[in-house]
């Protein structure tokens, strides 16, 4: 069990985005624009996913780690906080998933 968290994550990522692109993978990541961020997330999960379907544990867990860390790169690149998705995902507590599905206007 780990105390590292998210938040810590997302600490890490802010302050590495203003080194130097040549000392820092994620200040390179978010120098080449939001695209290339937005691609990476996109390849890290189609992999997680794949990893998902061979029901390869340790693949899954690498790339679930690769997945979230894009996703904070990507989230810091468009300044959004951590703190307003986990307010969404808490906002969303309120229902069931599939309640709010049914509840969409068709
Ligand atoms: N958690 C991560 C993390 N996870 C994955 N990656 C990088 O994400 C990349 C994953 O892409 P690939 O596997 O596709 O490898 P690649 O082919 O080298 O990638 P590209 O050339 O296509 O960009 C690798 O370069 C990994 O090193 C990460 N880079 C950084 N972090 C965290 O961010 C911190 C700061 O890192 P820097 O910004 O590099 O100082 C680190 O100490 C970590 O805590």
């Amino acid at each position: 069990m780990t105390s590292f968290t998210l938040n810590d994550l997302a600490r890490i990522v802010a302050e590495r985005a203003s080194a130097p692109a040549s000392e820092s993978y994620t200040a390179k990541l978010l120098s080449d624009g939001p695209a290339r961020a937005a691609k990476k997330l996109g390849e890290e999960a189609v992999e997680a996913a794949i990893a998902a379907v061979l029901q390869d544990r340790e693949n899954l867990t690498a790339e679930a780690a690769d997945v979230l860390y894009h996703l904070l790169v990507v989230l810091h690149g468009a300044h959004i906080p951590l703190s307003d998705v986990m307010a969404e995902l808490e906002r969303r507590t309120a229902q069931s998933g599939l309640a709010e599905k049914a509840a969409r206007p068709r």
